[in-house]
């Protein structure tokens, strides 16, 4: 799915506005139905307090057409209207003056003398600003926003939680409304997607408020949402007359005295991502337990007992999968750049590869084109210097993935895989995955792909894809805390047979509102 930015958002109102002959207090009625049926559907009239706070803007008339299909239905509603400038919008007037026709009266707040009171059982709708917001909202309307998120009420944001922009850091974290459940407009928004505001952000849903299709069709974007939907077309089945040389052969190189166990987590998971041959080259201490560990997977030893000296082997593999493990002792960095210089084997590079690689900047113009590298956050850093904010972090992340031509897998609770100029989004996954090796896993299933014959981009995102599925799986079973890296690796079999479940049918609303 395509994450749109605001100014495109609001390109694609215009435009379905203009070709769908309709009024723009139309575009906002259809979100104002949607809104009250999601309601509706879950609340069946129960009498319970729901507390509207409206701007000014087209976000707040969202939430005033809103009161009114909602009193129409009989629920209990007050209307505040947030009153930060004297700017009103057209439709939000109309929408107004709807309300005024009714005989519902506004409550206007131009002051922190003038809140109301916020009980924790009522329902909080947030419609005090939108994708509109371009400056920090004054102290006045910060105070309210305080008052709704230390209220315990249950927050319902329409389209975004007031206070966070679209498409930039937010730098007064006091100033946005934390939101228990956001209907999104279309599309979702980057900034739920990102550590430092995705916090504001504890759940979304996209309403589709009929955007053209044409125009979704033909926008190019900075950003993609990686679900099921975009990821089945990339998957390659198994052919009746394969045999095991058809799906490759990967090579993982990593291990040191105390860290063998990563470059079992990485050659298993490597193996059940559907690598057809996998190849470990470890120091020679790891040579026992993992030959005992994995019998599928053959074992070369550098020749010393507990790092790594020299890359240099006689098999021709397909694709390497390099660094986890591996320590950064002098003699292992002398011989990855040494193997690096001779090297033309795809590769995916993983932690302390690109620790090395960060401590030697000139290692990194020998990097074959393409290369994968999946750094966890403070390895980011490394490679990186350090960011002012996620959108400064992606920035420079984007100019790394150009100046190197390789494939910036960014790991955390939604793992961005960036690759000239675009970002790719990970929807799966889940907190039990922060556990030891996970990341070891993840670099065994993305180099088991490339060997299989995907592409490295497609494999990282496929890869990072299956990661999460297998998390959401595992999770099921054994609950956040007892999760482990093995788990995931069980469970990579059943991420790809869920590639091809369908998926269940939210329940479908019957009624179809008209004012
Ligand atoms: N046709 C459309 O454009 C549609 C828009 N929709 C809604 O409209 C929203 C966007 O509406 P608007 O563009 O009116 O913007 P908002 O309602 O988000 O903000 C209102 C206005 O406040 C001003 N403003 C921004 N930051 C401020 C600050 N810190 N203090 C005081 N004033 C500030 C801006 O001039 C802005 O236009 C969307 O998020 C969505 O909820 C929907 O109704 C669907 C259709
Ligand atoms: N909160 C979370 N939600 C979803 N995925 C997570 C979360 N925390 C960690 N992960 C995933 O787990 C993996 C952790 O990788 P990493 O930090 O390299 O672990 P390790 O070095 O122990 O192998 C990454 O793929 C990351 O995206
Ligand atoms: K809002």
């Amino acid at each position: 799915m395509k994450i749109f930015s605001a100014k495109q958002i609001y390109q694609a109102d215009k435009y379905t506005i203009e070709k769908q002959q309709i009024k723009s207090d139309e575009l906002m009625e259809r979100v104002a139905i949607q809104i009250f049926n999601w309601l509706h559907l879950r609340l069946q009239g129960a009498p319970v307090k729901i507390q509207l706070f409206c701007g000014i803007g087209n976000n707040g008339g969202d939430g005033v057409a809103v009161a009114r299909h909602l009193q129409e239905h009989g629920y209990a509603i007050e209307v505040h209207i947030v009153n930060y400038s004297e700017k009103r919008s057209d439709d939000f007037l109309l929408n107004l003056n709807r309300l005024k026709e009714r005989k519902i009266w506004p409550n206007f707040i131009n002051n922190d003398s003038e809140f109301p009171e916020i009980s924790k059982e009522d329902i909080v709708i947030d419609a005090i600003f939108g994708i509109g917001l371009n400056r920090n909202p004054d102290a006045w309307v910060v105070k309210l926003m305080q008052k709704i998120n230390t209220s315990e009420a249950f927050v319902l944001a329409v389209d975004l939680p007031s206070g966070l922009f679209t498409d930039k850091p937010v730098k007064n974290k006091d100033a946005v409304v934390k939101a228990n459940h956001i209907l999104s407009f279309q599309t979702p928004k980057l900034v739920f997607f990102l550590p430092e505001t995705g916090v504001y952000a504890n759940q979304w849903e996209i309403i589709d408020i009929g955007i053209d299709a044409e125009f979704i069709a033909n926008t190019e974007v900075d950003y993609e949402l990686i679900s099921k939907l975009e990821v089945l077309p990339t998957y390659i089945p198994r052919e009746k007359f394969a045999h095991k040389g058809t799906y490759g052969h990967a090579l993982i190189i990593g291990g040191s005295y105390g860290k063998i166990g990563a470059v079992q987590l990485a050659s298993k998971s490597c193996l059940r991502a559907g690598s057809g041959l996998v190849t470990a080259y470890l120091p020679k201490c790891g040579y026992v337990p993992m030959q005992t560990a994995v019998p599928e997977i053959m074992v070369l030893t550098d020749e010393h007992e507990e790092f790594i000296t020299k890359i240099k082997f006689e098999i021709t593999p397909d694709v390497i999968g390099l660094g986890i493990g591996l320590g950064t002792a002098n003699e292992t960095q002398k011989a990855l750049g040494n193997f690096l210089k001779k090297n033309k084997t795809p590769l995916v590079l993983d932690a302390d590869a690109i620790n090395i690689l960060a401590l030697n900047e000139a290692f990194l113009k020998n990097l074959p084109a393409q290369t994968v590298l999946t750094p966890h956050p403070k390895e980011l850093e490394r490679l990186l210097g350090k960011w002012k904010d996620d959108f400064d972090k992606l920035k420079k992340a984007k100019a790394f993935s150009k100046k190197y031509d390789c494939v910036l897998v960014i790991k955390g609770a939604h793992t961005i895989t960036v690759y000239d100029n675009k970002g790719y989004i990970n929807t799966t996954g889940n907190p039990g995955m922060a556990t030891a090796g996970s990341g070891d896993v993840l670099t065994g299933i993305i180099t088991g792909l490339i060997a299989q014959g995907y592409g490295a981009l497609k494999a990282a995102i496929f890869g990072v894809y299956l990661h999460g599925t297998s998390g959401d799986i595992a999770v099921e079973k054994l609950g956040y805390q007892a999760l482990t890296a093995s788990a995931l690796i069980d469970s990579l079999g059943n991420a790809y047979i869920d590639l091809f479940k369908q998926p269940e049918q939210p329940p479908q609303v019957e009624e179809q509102e008209q004012q």
